[in-house]
């Protein structure tokens, strides 16, 4: 066999291991960079399913003067190959690494809900595992830390993670395939840089083989990790009193006796349960607490977790997050007759004049009415809402408002459900000009609950 032959055959049998068919639909996460590219051919041409399976999805963060031009080659690679390709681009430059990652991560999981796929399968290979694996034990990582990233872990899926770079290079030009180069990668920037281009080779010349011995070591911790999680589960089970949504209550004189590293483990778990995290510092307070350290019958750690005990039980409570209101839109069909109404957007209230007197404060506009479309509706703002033809996410892109906000913000449309005004944003042209007699709105905004 040749090494291209191998390597196809290697990755058939992974996506096996991994539970998937080759009819499986799949959203592939292609950047450009020889990895994704390489990952995408194996897809399309060494596993025998149908080409519609597959969906390619490619981000534009928008960080770099060629990402246009690197989603464009995506988009006529997947056009080559008989693919269907999916876009998607930043609204507003990412501030760093981890905004890019997190915009990309909701663009690729939202293609994949779109596209019924099963999976959103990326190209990471056994270099990338290598660096996260260094980059989490120089920050100090537990085992979950040390265990890297994992062929499956939720919608994705990372078929390549047992290939070293250098062996699907090869590949990939011996196949003869073309990528898009990231000059980036090679620059001394940031920290996975410098691992991957400083790191890696010296590690490598102390003590060759040292890459695959990483890795081995992050399948152990995973392996471990997996069995500690279901080890802690069967030791937690019968100390459980009562449990219902956000607390549990648990035996205390048995959960003191464990040792005290597992004490801990099991105390970072009920408070996972409970919907809190504990970081180091939250944990040893939690443990001092329960093995009978100072303080009366509570303890509020700053996770926002509660820990109450007495003689013979130990109730771990979750934080309790603020009760937003739901939603409250308004409807209005004759805005010539006055009246006001509060309306709830994302948890703020916002107060409606309508008619002839409007109260001082907050904005004031004057729509045109349309008999065809009589009145207007107040309601928050929806993914895929446009102005005068115009997505209003480009709009607010443009003067800056981020997601946050924009789902705390009313939007003013007509009965028809064309938008007329987006209060603090912009007025309509259909709004102002399509000629009916005027009303008088204003919105002001009240609190926020
Ligand atoms: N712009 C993009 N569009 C689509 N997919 C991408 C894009 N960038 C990266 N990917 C996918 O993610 C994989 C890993 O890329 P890279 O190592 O650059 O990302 P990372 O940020 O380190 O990874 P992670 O997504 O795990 O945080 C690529 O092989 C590809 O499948």
């Amino acid at each position: 066999m040749t090494p291209a032959s191998t390597l196809a055959a290697r990755f058939r049998a992974r996506l096996r291991a991994l539970g998937i068919a080759p009819d499986d639909a799949l959203v592939v996460a292609v950047s450009g960079g020889a990895d994704s590219v390489a990952l995408l051919h194996l897809l399309r041409f060494a596993v025998d399913g149908p080409p519609e399976r597959l969906v390619v999805a490619h981000f534009d963060h928008r960080m770099r003067v060629e990402s246009a031009a690197d989603a464009a080659w995506v988009r006529g690679l997947a056009r080559a190959w008989g693919l269907r390709a999916v876009q998607g681009a930043a609204e507003q430059v990412p501030g760093g690494e981890a905004e890019a990652r997190t915009a990309r991560w909701r663009f690729l999981e939202a293609t994949r809900v779109d596209a019924g796929a099963r999976a959103v399968v990326t190209g990471h290979h056994r270099d990338d595992q290598v660096e996260t694996v260094l980059h989490h034990l120089a920050r100090g990582s537990g085992l979950r830390g040390r265990s890297g990233i994992r062929p499956w872990q939720g919608t994705r899926l990372r078929p390549l993670l047992d290939e070293p770079r250098a062996e699907l290079r090869a590949w990939a030009r011996a196949v003869g395939l073309g990528w898009r180069a990231d000059p980036t990668n090679a620059l001394p920037l940031g920290p996975r840089n410098r691992i991957r281009n400083e790191l890696l080779p010296l590690l490598e010349d102390i003590r060759p083989g040292a890459a695959r011995a990483i890795a081995r070591s992050a399948e152990l911790a995973a392996a471990d990790e997996t069995a500690l999680a279901e080890a802690e589960r069967l030791l937690l089970e019968p100390l459980v009193r009562s449990r219902e949504a956000g607390r549990v209550e648990v035996d205390l004189p048995r959960l003191r006796a464990f040792p005290e590293a597992l004490s801990s483990r099991l105390l970072r778990r009920l408070s996972r349960e409970v919907g809190g995290r504990l970081d180091r510092a939250g944990t040893r307070a939690a443990l001092a607490f329960t093995l009978g350290g100072p303080g009366g019958a509570e303890s509020r750690l700053p996770s926002g977790v509660v820990l109450r005990r007495s003689q013979e039980s130990l109730e771990v409570e979750g934080p309790r997050l603020p009760e937003r209101p739901a939603d409250r839109s308004l409807r209005v069909t004759d805005p010539f007759v006055r009246g006001s109404a509060a309306v709830v957007v994302g948890g703020e209230r916002w107060s409606v004049h309508w008619g002839a007197e409007v109260p001082d404060g907050g904005e004031v506009v004057q729509l045109a009415h349309d008999p065809g479309a009589p009145g207007f509706r107040v309601r928050g703002w929806r993914e895929g809402d446009h102005l005068d033809g115009r997505p209003l996410s480009r709009l607010w892109s443009e003067a800056g408002v981020p997601l946050y906000r924009r789902l705390r913000r009313p939007v003013v449309e007509d009965a028809a459900g064309r938008l007329l005004w987006v209060p603090g944003s912009a007025l309509s042209h259909t709004a102002r000009d399509r000629g009916g007699p005027l009303y008088r709105i204003g919105i002001t905004h009240v609190d926020e609950s």
